[in-house]
């Protein structure tokens, strides 16, 4: 299998399992991998992500263009934004989450997470101690303007895990799609908690 079909079989696992867990319904959700050539391996827009098969997923150069003609995802620009500003990054992963929906709704502006032991979960963190801030942006149906937000914010934290668009879902990413998978397990498993926290609380 040439580099484009393993990943987009793990593409495709992805989304089952993604959808298994109740985080992409209703065609909601899209994935991508970068390939060693830097083109990267994207869903079609509009595909439902627990159903996709190997031909739903195309192929894209660095700036989003097409190369087979198809589609990509609506989102395509948000995927380009974390792999400029993260080469090690080779999966990007955008789940419809029930928790990160929610968390939205109570938290604005920004979750905290720490003194989680799953924190050591994401890439680059070994430590509950570590003090993760999730940023989370109004969504936007201008995924430029929206792609932009994110990388000011980039800017001027100099490093970003995860980010929630209010109301819609979230964006994790890792080096290898089975990182980026188990990013967003970890991160909707904190976020659960902390919106279970928030409503022991009040
Ligand atoms: C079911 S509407 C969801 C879309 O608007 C969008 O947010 C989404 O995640 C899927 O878009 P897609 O173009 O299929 O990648
Ligand atoms: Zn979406």
């Amino acid at each position: 299998m040439s580099d484009f079909d393993t990943l987009a079989a793990e593409l495709v696992e992805a989304g089952r399992e993604l959808y298994r867990r109740g985080w992409v319904p209703a065609t909601s959700g899209n994935f991508s991998a970068r390939l060693d050539d830097g083109t990267i391996a994207i869903t079609a827009s509009g595909r439902h992500k627990g159903r996709l098969t190997a031909g739903d997923i195309l192929r894209i150069d660095a700036e989003g263009r097409s190369l087979d003609g198809r589609r990509p995802s609506a989102e395509t620009g948000l995927h380009l934004g974390i792999y400029r500003r993260f080469p090690q990054v080779r999966a990007v992963l955008h789940p419809h989450s029930p928790a990160a929906v929610l968390a939205s709704r109570l938290f604005k502006g920004e979750l905290v997470l720490e003194d989680h032991e799953l924190l050591k979960a994401l890439d680059g963190i070994d430590t509950h101690a570590h003090r993760l801030v999730v940023p989370i942006f109004a969504n936007d149906q201008d995924i430029p303007r929206l792609a932009r937000k994110v990388d000011q914010w980039i800017e001027r934290h100099r490093r970003l895990h995860a980010y929630i668009i209010a109301g819609h879902g979230f964006y994790a990413w890792g080096g290898s799609v089975a990182a980026a998978l188990t990013a967003v397990e970890a991160l909707e498993f904190m976020f659960d908690c902390e919106v279970r926290l928030y409503g022991v609380r009040s």
